[in-house]
This record gives C-alpha cells, structure tokens and sequence, in this order.
C-alpha cells in the first residue's frame, strides 16, 4: 500500500506539506497545480509553488514531491515540462480535476473529461518531451457532468504513456458533495493496466479500509482528512497490518492532539517566515477549523484564535497553548 498527500491549492502547500510530512505515514506528495497558459513560466514560478525542488524534490523529513502541471494547449504544456524537467521534479503529474470556472473557461483541468483525445495530446505531448526515467502521472475525476466519458479518458492516459493514475471518485458536477463513488474508481482499475491510486472522502481509517474494498485499490491519496487528521496515515498503516496480519510499520506514531502542538508552532513559524503578512492568521486559521472534525481540542483552540489578527498576540498565545498541554499530559 502506498499512500500519497493530495495537491490542495491554497491549503496543502510546501508550509503544510512541510509539517504533515514531518509528523510522516505518507510516501509522496503532490505540488498544487502550476498552471499553463501558453507563456513559458520562469523557473522561479516553479520553485515558489514547489521550493522543494532546491531540496532534491523532497520536503525536509524527506518525502519525494511531484510537480503538478495544469493545462491543456500540448504544445504549451510539452515546453513547460522540458523546463520544469530541468529542475529535477521527482516526476510530473498533471491536472485533469480542478472545477475551478476561471481555469475550465480555458478548457483545463476537469473541462478536459469531456474530450479524451485531448488528454491524449497532452499527456502524450508532455511524456515525449521529458526524460524516459522522469514519471508522468496523471489525476482526473470521474467525469465533467456525467460519468460517460470516464474510461475513455482514464485510457487516453494509459496510452498516451502515463505511468499512474489518481482517481478522484467524484465529476466536476459532484463538487465536493459526499459520497465519493469508490465502486467508480473499480471501474477505471479494471480497465487500465497502469497502478489506479483511489481518491476522495477518506476522512477515517474506516473510510481507507471501505475505500480499498469497494475501489479494489490498495493505493490511496490523502486529502482533506489529513489535514483534519495529521496522524491518519499512520492509523491507516496499523489497520491494514493489523488486517493482513503483518508487523507494524517502522517508525509508526501514535498521533494525538499534544503531538500536534509542536507542529502547530512550526507550521506557524514557517507561515510567518514564507507567507504575506495578510495570509498568516488566515492560514492559521484554516487548519484549525479543518482539525475541529477530528480533534475537539481544536475547536477550542479555533473558537479562541478566529478573532485574533495580530501576529506577535497569536504566536504568544500558541506558545502558551504548548505550555499548558505539556504541563497537563505531565499531570
Ligand atoms: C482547497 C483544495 C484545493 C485543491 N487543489 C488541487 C490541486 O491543485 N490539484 C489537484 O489535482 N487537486 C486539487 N484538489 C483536489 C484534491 O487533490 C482531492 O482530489 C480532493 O480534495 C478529494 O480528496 P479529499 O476528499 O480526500 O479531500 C483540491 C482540493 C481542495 C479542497
């Protein structure tokens, strides 16, 4: 079993990805997407979505991060590999999921799902124009607005050379609305050749278990729920030795809200060391109303920090919050 950090833009970032991958169970992580347009993008674009890439592709616990591109001009997108290829990318992925309407107006991301010879043309365009050794991998959803077209693209990709798929078992129409249809994901499995990594609502180590089941796929990629959940990966881990009868994962964690405190601290320190300045709070913020689902803890901590802004106040408060749950694990 493989299990992957899903690219989040705005929210699973190399601040985030940095932290998450330091608390670890994850193998790879995925960039947000980078998107093309027709220009040639400078290298600095690529090292400030990915500042990874100054580090051998790996955040500093030392999970690998893959480069993902969004576009859908081949020959833009070919240009723009060989470039983004020269800064040593792990590998490529590229971007046939976003719903965002600025980006499918242009015919990107998930606009893409209604015409597989397209993704033919771009994954094939980017797949010759980058090293043989450099994997190209590829994440779709199960449609735009029905599910129609959904093997025809999932086999656009295998033949145009991907080496993996990602499946986010949910259309563009489906938004984020559970259910993620995981029995979807099968269907792509059987058809395809190449390894189906399965996507989408997996906020429990019950949801992983349910997911590998009804998808066939023991490959999963993490999203929102190990945000809420920073030590998912790990749960997961221990239920699926546990369930195959086979020893515990090396270097496995039992991760619970004290453990998470630290992380908070460094996660805030790298927001106010890398991010604006009118980012930070809200970054803050963020992850804690995402942690709520998980961690009662952090509703808290969420209800006390939503009506703060100022910096040097938030950080005093986050040292004190350390302070006062180490001394309350000690009691
Ligand atoms: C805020 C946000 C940003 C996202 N950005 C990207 C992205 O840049 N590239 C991508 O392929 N998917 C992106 N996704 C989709 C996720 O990678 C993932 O497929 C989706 O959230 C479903 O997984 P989950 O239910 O585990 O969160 C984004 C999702 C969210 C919520």
């Amino acid at each position: 079993m493989r299990l992957l950090l899903a690219p989040m833009e705005g929210l699973l970032d190399f601040v985030l990805r940095d932290v998450l991958t330091s608390i670890g169970g994850a193998d790879r992580c995925v960039s947000e997407f980078i998107r093309i347009t027709g220009s040639l993008l400078p290298d600095k674009v690529y090292l400030r979505t990915m500042p990874e890439l100054h580090n051998g592709s790996c955040t500093a616990a030392g999970t690998p991060v893959r480069a993902q591109l969004l576009g859908s001009d081949a020959a833009s997108m070919a240009a723009n590999a060989v470039q983004l290829a020269a800064l040593a990318p792990e590998g490529i992925d590229l971007n046939f999921g976003c719903p965002a309407k600025v980006v499918n107006r242009h015919g990107g991301g998930a606009a893409l799902l209604q015409d597989p010879a397209a993704i033919h043309a771009v994954v094939s365009a980017v797949r010759a124009a980058v090293p043989a050794a450099m994997p190209v991998s590829a994440k779709m959803r199960l449609g735009f607005s029905d599910r129609a077209l959904m093997l025809d693209c999932a086999l656009a990709m295998q033949e145009a050379g991907a080496c993996e798929l990602v499946v986010h078992g949910r259309t563009k129409l489906d938004g984020y609305r559970p259910p993620a249809y995981w029995d979807q994901i099968a269907r792509i499995r059987e058809a395809v050749r190449i390894p189906v990594v399965a996507n989408g609502e997996i906020w429990t180590v019950e949801d992983a278990l349910r997911c590998q089941a009804e998808s066939g796929c023991q490959d999963l990629m993490l999203g929102r729920g190990i945000v809420a959940d920073p030590g998912l990966a790990w749960r997961i881990r221990k239920a699926v030795a546990e369930r195959d009868g086979l020893p515990l994962p090396t270097g496995m964690r039992d991760v619970q809200w004290p453990d998470l405190l630290p992380a908070l601290l460094r996660f805030w320190h790298l927001v106010c060391e890398d991010l604006e300045p009118r980012q930070r709070a809200g970054r803050l913020k963020q992850w804690l109303n995402l942690m709520r689902r998980a961690f009662p803890e952090a509703e808290k901590a969420y209800q006390h920090v939503r009506v703060m802004t100022d910096q040097a106040a938030i950080t005093v408060w986050l040292d004190d919050l350390q302070q006062q749950t180490l001394l309350q694990t000690a009691a």
